[in-house]
């Protein structure tokens, strides 16, 4: 690009900088001198390439989606959390919350997750063991006693039995006298990801992207600022992935959610600002910083030329970021703290909008409240002392960075091609029952090529651990010191035995008569093909229960089982 072109963009991205609002703090070094909000290429240089860099807060928004970058609001700290029961994880949250928490983000337990109740026979051991039991609407209102839903944004991460678990939410919101319309918060819903990575499905794809669907609409049409689905790549990466296929799968799996929304005839500018995203830091510092620029580019790229996004909303990929689980060790698990420091500090150049930071115990149990404060001090030592935050996109123009920015995005596209090419293979006539992204998707599910490229992945790195070409501080080279022990957050079996009773008394006092007829509308509206939200909203105020929810619908529509491959 030449030097008017980019003094031309530095002059539009200076005018909207002075026009937005910043934050009241002081934006000078440590030694107090000041700095400028962003920087660009000296005036009067020329930059080839420069359109895929650009300014900060403008298309393709490689350098973040504000002009201000943090000036103007400082990443969300989200800390994802949730053990034992309701009444428990309500105190953890208040405790984040008083301690400068900036969101919630709820952990519920394995049994919630894969629509059971905790007085399944399947659920035992289980509850409240990887996050809070929620059986029905119940819990959730004492999972946010006290927490006025109307002014926080809560995260749920829970994807199978995503929407049943919505609808608790909104009954709890109704329950505080919070209307419905004006919450503001993010469902992770992804199923994509539960195929290829993480594997907490319910059902087959079809009837999961059916529930999706009607998702979309509801939210769409009546709580506009709700992020109904947090595209995953965490799962991804955390099952052995490379960043590329972190970035492609991810990025692919948003393409078949606008793909669905269009083929429900929804308008792509509505809806798309409630796709967000859910990416992993990993400990590779700038190959991690790479992967969140080129996302935002590719995907704003894709939106505006593919699926015709007209809005900046719809094209920006917005996102929150995980410390990387699979990076921890038991072994010296105090230098935990240190990895998760410098891969907070990644998301955090590459533009993050949320971030969740690790325990250092999280490879040995749910972190005790110590571990808990100390990751969520780690964010504010790096948003208060570091000066991070006062320079939009940092790295940009660093010859580094951006080459490593522009080879992470092409990996990225050849994926994608081959995505494309098995929805082809799926459907040569070009007729795809919703979008030849998803076709091929759901072609690479069936035919376990994702599962096969990550495990494949997965051994490599393996490989190159034990041959002691990657290594790891504690595991395979300066191994031998002890750090010191761990108090472990343990989580008692009497939690269950009282999640179990609690349930009992709660059934035993509900109108079951009224359940049934709530249930069976429930029914009804999935084989007419109506929205099921509505109708499920019913069940729910009803205080059917989640599995009670869940088995309906399983009885109807079958469970999922994987083709087994090696
Ligand atoms: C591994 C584990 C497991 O499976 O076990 C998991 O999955 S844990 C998974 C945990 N997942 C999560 O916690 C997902 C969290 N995701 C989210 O919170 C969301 O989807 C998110 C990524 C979009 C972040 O939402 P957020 O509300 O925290 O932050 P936002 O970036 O939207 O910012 C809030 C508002 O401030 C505005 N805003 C932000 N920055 C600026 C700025 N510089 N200038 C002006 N306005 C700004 C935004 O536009 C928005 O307003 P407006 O709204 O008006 O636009």
């Amino acid at each position: 690009m030449d030097a008017d072109a980019i003094e031309e963009g530095r002059r539009r991205w200076q005018a909207r900088y002075d026009a937005a609002r910043k934050r009241d703090a002081d934006f000078t070094t440590l030694s107090g001198d000041p700095v400028e909000p962003a920087y660009g290429p000296r005036p009067g240089d020329r930059y080839e390439g420069f359109e895929r860099i650009g300014w900060p807060g403008e298309y393709p928004f490689t350098r973040g989606l504000y002009p201000t970058g943090y000036r103007g609001r400082t990443w969300t700290i989200r800390q994802f959390a949730g053990f034992g029961n309701a009444e428990q994880t309500n105190e953890r949250y208040k405790m984040i919350l008083a301690h400068g928490g900036g969101g919630l983000s709820v952990a519920f337990d394995m049994p919630t997750l894969m629509g059971r109740d905790s007085d399944d026979p399947r659920s035992l051991g289980e509850v409240g063991h990887c996050g809070v039991a929620v059986d029905s609407a119940a819990d959730m209102e004492v999972l946010f006693r006290d927490i006025p839903l109307g002014d926080v944004t809560t995260s749920m991460t829970i994807s199978g039995p995503a929407v049943p678990v919505f609808c608790m939410y909104l009954v709890a919101a109704e329950r505080q006298g919070v209307d419905p319309a004006v919450l503001n918060g993010t469902l992770q819903t992804d199923i994509f990801k539960e195929y290829i990575a993480q594997k907490e499905w319910l059902f087959r794809p079809e009837p999961h992207l059916r529930l999706i669907g009607d998702l979309m609409e509801h939210c769409a049409a009546r709580i506009p600022a709700y992020k109904p689905l947090s595209v995953s790549g965490y799962h991804i990466r955390e099952a052995g992935s490379t960043a590329a296929q972190e970035l492609a799968y991810t990025l692919a799996d948003g393409f078949g959610y606008v793909e669905l929304g269009l083929s429900r005839g929804l308008d792509v500018d509505v809806f798309a600002p409630g796709l967000s995203f859910f990416f992993d830091a990993h400990v590779d510092f700038f190959e991690e910083i790479a992967k969140f620029r080129a996302a935002r580019r590719i995907w704003a790229r894709w939106l505006r030329d593919v699926y015709g996004a007209k809005s900046e909303k719809a094209q920006w990929l917005r996102f929150h970021t995980q410390t990387a689980g699979v990076s921890l060790t038991a072994q010296q698990p105090y230098n935990n703290v240190v990895r998760t420091a410098v891969e907070a500090l990644a998301a955090v150049l590459g533009g993050t909008n949320s971030l969740h930071t690790n325990a250092l115990d999280e490879t040995l149990a749910l972190p005790s409240a110590q571990a808990a404060e100390i990751a969520l001090r780690t964010q504010q030592v790096l948003m208060e002392e570091t000066g991070v935050a006062n320079v939009a996109d940092p790295l940009g123009g660093s010859w580094y960075v951006e080459q490593l920015t522009d080879r992470i995005e092409a990996d990225a596209e050849k994926i994608f091609e081959q995505i494309k090419e098995r929805g082809l293979r799926a459907h040569p006539d070009g007729r795809h029952p919703i979008g030849p992204v998803t076709s091929g998707i759901l072609r690479g599910i069936e035919d376990g090529w994702f599962t096969g490229d990550i495990a494949e992945a997965a051994f490599r790195y393996q490989q190159s651990l034990e041959k002691g070409e990657k290594r790891v501080v504690g595991v395979n080279v300066h191994t031998g010191s002890v750090t010191g022990d761990l108090e472990i957050l343990r989580v008692g079996h009497e939690v269950e035995r009282e999640q179990v009773r609690t349930l009992g008394d709660r059934r035993a006092a509900r109108d079951d008569a009224a359940v049934r007829a709530a249930l069976q509308a429930m029914l009804t509206a999935a084989r007419d093909g109506s929205n099921m939200i509505g109708p499920m909203l019913d069940a729910v105020r009803a205080e059917a229960t989640l599995g009670e929810i869940c088995g309906v619908l399983r009885d109807e529509w079958g469970v999922y089982t994987e083709p087994a491959g090696f």
